[in-house]
């Protein structure tokens, strides 16, 4: 009960929690007091997240069910307050895409099975609900393939083996899309009235599901490029499948590259990556590539050399290889979703691949509004997003996509000049900011992160000083200090959650470095098993510290995320 009394009084407040609490249903109105009176309170809504965490905890158990009505609206109102921030905080780039019909509604296997036969053999019942086997390459398949067919009428197939797409996972990345395209952060577009989108899908894949669900969803031209035989040939075969889009689409082989280009700079690239003769027969087939995963040809080009002379798009999307080794991409048993190594791996993995769409984006630059590329890995993300800024990007989006257990991340970039200003927001003006670690490994305490506090600051050469008596860390940094820290910072609305710290905004005169240090504390408060608040104090009072302060909280939060939680 002490534990539970010190959750509440962090929650709610400490004036509002007597002592003499001794049963569950004694604390429930004090919910209710916190509502009434916090709900203006800037904390409140970081409150709420624990308070979150503690609601679901005890929905599950009887007692909650044995509690009056009304209190239990009192409960449901926390949550539906703490979900409705959550979804207006994160939106364009939000983790669940809210115009994505499988967000909130996953499909529903009975009704498919009753109307598609061919699925029903796939369909079975447990613990009361339909289920199908996600380990079963078949069923993963032909589930994609009524989807396609019943939610956006298009006819689809691949053969055995090759990369199997899941429709809500693969519908997340092209909503999201489409939001960036609608989304005012740059200039609408590239000279034509806008109304024609143009997108370029890299490694379309055989089953070339970018460009069947963009055209089938918003009526997007597109260029879907690979460079197998087999890829080629089914992306093929799968537009032609679909009459009513297939003028939309153009299947274009990478290792092709076109006749002539003007731009010298294209020119030369292209000299640089193309294929010798030898190595182009051998990349063509497919079972030249060895068992153990490592390749035996030189990469076909990614965007430069497969871009034609004067071609502009809106966009560029791609699923790279994630991969560096065949044997790395198995790891995941509870799906079967297919995959050859080509399809799957590739020199370096999606750091490299994804760092050779940059590349090639720095060449091309205004030719393309956005580049964007899907990731497996967040770790892969800092790492991209530090190379963006040195070839002089614009702007850097980042998103996490979720879809049942899956979690992938997007990113954006582009050299257009943004259309607008980004106002530094009042978020952004706190001298106090806080995040809650949650789900921290077992095998860290709140010592281990205190002390890590210590050296992210001091890696930059900060001077800290730690006291684990009051589990702080003050710190001084100077401007160059705390530019080194931000420069690492993932730039986004939804990433940066309330640290919204774009790299324009750096620049800009609301968020100018000051001349003074930065001086601020970080504290770190235990919660409950397995989750901490970490909580940050700018000492100094001036409002353009507070934004440089925002900006380097932003970076130690996805620094400490990224080590210590699962
Ligand atoms: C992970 S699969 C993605 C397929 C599909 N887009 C999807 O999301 O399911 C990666 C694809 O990229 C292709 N690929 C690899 N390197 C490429 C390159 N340089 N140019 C074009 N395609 C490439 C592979 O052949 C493979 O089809």
């Amino acid at each position: 009960m002490n534990a539970l009394r010190l959750l509440l009084k962090f929650t709610l407040g400490a004036d509002i929690i007597p002592n003499h609490l001794s049963d569950l249903k004694a604390v429930f109105p004090f919910i209710k007091y916190g509502i009434a009176h916090h709900r203006q309170s800037r904390e409140f809504s970081q409150r709420l997240s624990i308070l979150n965490v503690f609601v679901s905890i005890h929905r599950r158990c009887l007692l909650f069910h044995s509690l009056s009505r009304r209190l239990r609206v009192y409960l449901s109102e926390l949550v539906s307050m703490r979900n409705g921030k959550k979804r207006a905080r994160s939106e364009p780039g939000s983790t669940k895409q809210p115009r994505n019909k499988y967000s909130d509604n996953p499909p529903d296997f009975a009704n498919l099975a009753s109307l598609y036969p061919s699925f029903k053999p796939f369909v079975f019942f447990s613990g009361g609900r339909p289920r199908i086997d996600w380990t079963d390459y078949n069923a993963t398949r032909e589930l994609t393939r009524i989807l396609l067919l019943h939610d956006h009428g298009v006819n689809w197939w691949i053969p055995d083996g090759q990369l199997c797409p899941t429709v809500p996972n693969r519908s997340n990345y092209i909503h999201w899309i489409n939001d960036l395209l609608s989304s005012e952060i740059i200039q609408k577009s590239l000279g034509g009235d806008g109304s024609k989108v143009k997108g370029f899908d890299i490694g379309t894949g055989a089953n070339c599901i970018y460009p069947l669900l963009g055209a089938s969803l918003f009526g997007w031209s597109f260029v879907g490029s690979d460079y197998t035989v087999v890829a080629l040939e089914w992306a093929e075969k799968n537009v032609k499948s679909n009459p009513h889009i297939s003028d939309l689409i153009e299947i274009r082989d990478s290792k092709l590259l076109p006749q002539s280009s003007s731009d010298p700079e294209v020119v030369n690239r292209e000299k640089e990556k193309s294929i010798p003769e030898e190595a182009e027969t051998t990349a063509t087939v497919q079972s030249d590539y060895p068992v153990d995963g490592s390749k035996s040809y030189i990469e076909p080009a990614v965007l430069l050399g497969v871009v034609k002379e004067n071609e502009t798009f809106d966009f560029c999307m791609s699923n790279p290889p994630f991969f560096e080794t065949f044997e790395e991409s198995g790891l995941n048993p509870k799906t079967a979703c297919g995959g050859t190594p080509e399809e799957m791996v590739c020199d370096g993995g999606e750091q490299a691949f994804v760092s050779r769409i940059i590349e090639d984006s720095a060449v091309l630059r205004q030719r393309f509004r956005w580049y964007t590329s899907m990731l497996g890995k967040k770790a892969t993300l800092k790492f991209l997003i530090s190379k963006l800024w040195e070839v002089g990007v614009t702007v850097v989006k980042t998103t996490e996509f979720v879809q049942g257990q899956t979690s992938r991340w997007g990113l954006a970039w582009s050299f257009m000049p943004t259309a607008r200003k980004i106002i530094a927001t009042p978020v952004v003006k706190k001298t106090v900011h806080s995040f809650m670690l949650e789900n921290i490994k077992r095998q860290y305490s709140a010592v281990d992160v205190l002390q890590s506090v210590e050296e992210f600051f001091k890696s930059c050469g900060a001077s800290c000083k730690l006291n684990s008596s009051t589990f702080s860390v003050d710190i001084v940094a100077s401007n160059d200090q705390c530019n080194t820290i931000s420069k690492n910072v993932t730039t986004d609305v939804d990433s940066a959650r309330s640290h919204r710290c774009e790299k324009q905004s750096l620049v800009g005169s609301s968020l100018q470095v000051p001349e003074d240090n930065l001086s601020f504390r970080i504290l770190v408060f235990q919660q409950m098993p397995g989750t901490l608040l970490i909580k940050g104090s700018l000492q100094q009072k001036d409002i353009p510290l507070s934004g440089l302060f925002s900006v380097v909280f932003g970076s130690l939060e996805e620094s400490l995320k990224s080590k210590f939680c699962r």
